[in-house]
């Protein structure tokens, strides 16, 4: 029998929760789109921590082009706990790149071990996809932009059960939008970046009528900021 989604007939992709900081004012990032440092030091050892408990982690091509992260897990304790369980020290490291504009030199091929996959869609150049296919695993779907739920579910086919969606907007607003993400952390800390045009934690076409509804989790102060946590109501899909 395939696997399906919580008894739907829908085939079954990764649990997927989003992670981000956020100022006060709900901009991940300032108008230059520069990464901009929102987390004090314990919100990285708890973004730290969640990665080293997922099996992979994804962001947007627009995430890697701006901050060039190199999405590997930090703490030498956390690496050798994966690695005493007999994972790898990093999870798979995922771009969702639809015209394969990865560059060969960013960080994600340079630091850590572990999977690179690059996720491309049918308008990516051949010549692009097969060079970044020297470093990574790519995984072609959708016509102009890649089709997050094939891509999901071809994830779940190659073993990733717990997926870490590191941003930025737009693959936010993507995965909420198509209604594939479960859970969202934010942390909210204590500066205010403004900005008409600087990032939020969903950008998008936003929602007109129908919202995608949460329901609250938990909420804790940590250093001079909160963490939020909120799951995504089931069949929740905004249009
Ligand atoms: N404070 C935080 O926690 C974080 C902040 N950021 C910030 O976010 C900003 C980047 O966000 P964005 O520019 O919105 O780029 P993004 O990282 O969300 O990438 C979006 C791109 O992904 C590609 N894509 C392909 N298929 C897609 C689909 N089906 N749906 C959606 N996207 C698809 C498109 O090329 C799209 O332009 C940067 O300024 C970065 O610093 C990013 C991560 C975390
Ligand atoms: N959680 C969080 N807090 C902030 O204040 C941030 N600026 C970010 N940004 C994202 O963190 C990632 C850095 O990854 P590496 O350290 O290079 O592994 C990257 O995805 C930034 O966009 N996150």
């Amino acid at each position: 029998m395939p696997d399906t989604q919580n008894n739907t007939n829908k085939p079954a992709r990764p649990f997927v929760f989003i992670n981000a900081a956020m100022s006060a004012d709900g901009k991940i990032a300032t108008i230059e789109r520069k990464q901009t440092r929102i987390s004090g030091s314990l919100d990285f050892d708890r973004m730290d921590e969640l990665r080293a408990t997922s099996d992979a982690i994804m962001v947007g091509i627009g995430t890697m082009l701006s901050d060039n992260p190199s999405l590997t897990v930090k703490s030498k304790e956390r690496r050798e706990k994966r690695l005493a369980s007999g994972l790898p020290p990093n999870p798979v490291r995922i771009v969702v790149d639809s015209l394969a504009r990865t560059p060969v030199d960013a960080d994600i091929f340079k630091k850590g071990e572990g999977r690179r996959i690059v996720a491309v869609s049918e308008s990516a150049p051949q010549e692009k996809a097969a060079h970044l296919a020297k470093y990574a695993e790519i995984i072609t779907t959708g016509e102009e932009s890649v089709d997050l739920e094939e891509l999901l579910i071809e994830l779940k086919n190659r073993g990733i059960n717990r997926l870490m969606v590191e941003g930025g907007a737009t693959l936010n607003w993507g995965l909420i939008s198509e209604g594939l993400v479960d859970e969202i952390y934010t942390f909210i800390g204590n500066i205010i970046i403004g900005g008409r045009s600087a990032p939020t934690l969903v950008d998008g076409n936003g929602c007109i009528s129908e919202f995608c509804r949460l329901r609250l989790i938990s909420c804790e102060k940590l250093e001079d900021g909160i963490i939020i946590k909120w799951r995504v109501s089931p069949s929740s899909q905004a249009i």
